[in-house]
């Protein structure tokens, strides 16, 4: 009997050795993950050698191979790359709570206090909170009203440059950073752009963010961006930022019992964002590190990205006279005579908020917004998309994708005259302030500079191309940065229209 036992379990045990692997690898084919289709990748950099100077373009191209969903790795972290509107949809709409939090990058870390902003903080309560903020408090239509002074004068500034300057050759991309910096300054910190000091600071702080962090991408090869110094310099320009933001906030301190705590008229965001500390009331503790990574955010999200659509926007005119002179009848016919374009106006510019459209659907500002994470498996479209996946969607792509837009290529405001189409996040053939939770809380802010800015110059100036350009030979490629900007800058003649 113990004989036959002993060979039962002999048995038995044979059985198992063998069919336990077979059914571990039929179970592991039936769970075997259904990816979207990557390009082929090298080991450790994986697919990062394909993105190139212009990873917008890259991608864009690889997507018309491997379609919309694309899986690479970037180094050792899984990506998705989206490049249709639909996909985009399925992201940032139906599972935009899944695909809501950021990637934790290095240079976030460093030069964001620890990501205590609201761009690159992961989602949950913190950045809920923080986004609440300073949408009701620094964001609101009221609060950019209130700026409606400070627009005004700065572009009027501008007028006035481009007058003494009429018949020569000017630098009218330099102007629209001079123009936007200074209200994103005099806002946020009450000061204008002209320091040599706060140019400085901007400068190496939005430099930093364009330099490779191997960290990001192979975490386990993170000292190497220690290194080669990459870490000690991101130290040294927060450090240096943090220094005189301190000064800056100690300047507003000082001279906050001067002013009336009840209204935000007149104030800039340093003031309201100290008046929120202290009363209290959002019942949550706004730490002074969070006052300044806020400020780091407005100033990051803004100083560049409206100068930039602009400096396209004005190409787009120059080269475009049929655009440019229909735009110059709709700001004449609505100016009726007066010397200058108010806000009032604008309103009523339905050309000018096509051609705006338009600028953005060719030019969006930042082409792969802002990348996110996923933040729990989940299923889109048939594939299977894992947690910790970074999301990227090509913005850029979808703008010229030829089964949306018809000559895709052509810069033609008047497909967006009978259109329902905005870019307010509604529509995902349209996506320049991203969409969803984590959508840009600045649009009310960045569009009337736009428009003010535009509808003046063009009410007051014939814009001419020096040194014999023609219109045709004028250079319209971009250079992939933080911000996507023309390669060159947009020189022009202006001269006065009447
Ligand atoms: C033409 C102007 C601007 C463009 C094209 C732009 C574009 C963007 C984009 C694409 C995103 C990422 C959206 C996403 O992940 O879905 C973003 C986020 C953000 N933008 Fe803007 N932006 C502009 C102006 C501004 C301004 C003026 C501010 C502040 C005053 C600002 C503050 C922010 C912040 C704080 C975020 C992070 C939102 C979050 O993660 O929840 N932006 N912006």
């Amino acid at each position: 009997m113990e004989h036959l036992t002993f060979l039962f379990t002999l048995f038995s045990s044979i059985i198992l050795m063998i069919f336990i692997p077979i059914i571990c690898i039929s179970l592991h084919s039936k769970t075997k993950k259904n990816l979207p289709p990557s390009p082929w990748k090298l080991p450790i950099i994986g697919n990062i050698h394909q993105l190139g100077a212009n990873p917008h373009l890259s991608l864009q191209a690889l997507s018309r191979k491997y379609g919309p969903l694309m899986h690479l790795h970037l180094g050792s972290v899984p990506t998705l790359v989206v490049s249709s509107a639909n996909a985009a949809h399925e992201i940032m709409k139906t599972h935009d709570s899944l695909f809501a939090s950021r990637p934790n990058l290095t240079m976030g870390n460093i030069l964001l206090y620890g990501c205590k902003d609201i761009a690159f903080s992961p989602y949950g309560e913190y950045w809920r909170q923080l986004k609440s903020l300073v949408t009701i408090h620094l964001l609101s239509n009221a609060q950019v009203k209130s700026f409606q002074k400070l627009r005004e004068n700065e572009i009027g500034r501008m007028i006035s440059v481009l007058e003494e300057s009429c018949g020569s050759c000017v630098d009218i991309s330099a102007l629209f950073e001079s123009v936007t910096e200074n209200i994103i300054y005099i806002a946020t910190l009450g000061i204008p752009s002209d320091g040599p000091e706060l140019k400085r600071l901007a400068k190496n702080f939005f430099d930093m963010f364009t330099y490779f962090s191997v960290g990001t991408y192979v975490p386990w090869l993170s000292w190497v961006d220690r290194l080669t110094g990459l870490v000690g310099r991101a130290q040294a320009v927060a450090k240096e930022f943090d220094e005189f933001l301190d000064g800056v906030i100690e300047e507003h301190v000082t001279k906050k019992g001067e002013q009336d705590a009840k209204t935000n008229e007149g104030k800039d965001f340093i003031d309201i964002l100290l008046n929120v500390q202290k009363d209290g009331t959002t019942g949550f503790a706004v730490e002074n590190d969070t006052v300044k990574a806020v400020i780091l955010d407005v100033i990051l999200g803004g100083k560049d990205t409206a100068s930039k659509s602009l400096e396209w926007a004005m190409s787009e005119l120059v080269r475009n006279t049929r655009v440019m002179e229909k735009l110059q009848h709709e700001v004449t016919e609505i100016a009726q005579g007066r010397s200058v374009i108010v806000e009032q106006d604008l309103e009523k510019m339905h050309y000018l908020k096509a051609v705006i459209k338009e600028n953005f659907r060719l030019h969006i500002p930042a082409p792969l917004l802002i990348p996110r994470i996923l933040t729990k498996d989940v299923k889109l479209m048939g594939y299977d998309i894992k947690e910790g996946t970074q999301v990227i969607v090509n913005a850029w792509a979808i703008g010229r994708d030829p089964t949306l837009w018809e000559e895709p290529e052509e810069f033609r405001p008047e497909r967006f005259l009978k259109s329902p189409i905005s870019y307010k996040g509604l529509h995902f053939e349209l996506l320049p302030f991203g969409a969803g939770r984590r959508a840009c809380p600045g649009i009310q802010f960045s569009t009337p500079i736009m428009e003010l800015a535009l509808a003046n110059i063009v009410y007051k100036f014939d814009m001419g191309l020096p040194n014999g350009v023609k219109h045709e030979d004028m250079d319209m490629s971009g250079k992939f940065g933080l911000i996507l900007h023309k390669r060159s800058p947009l020189l022009v003649t202006p001269s006065l229209r009447f």
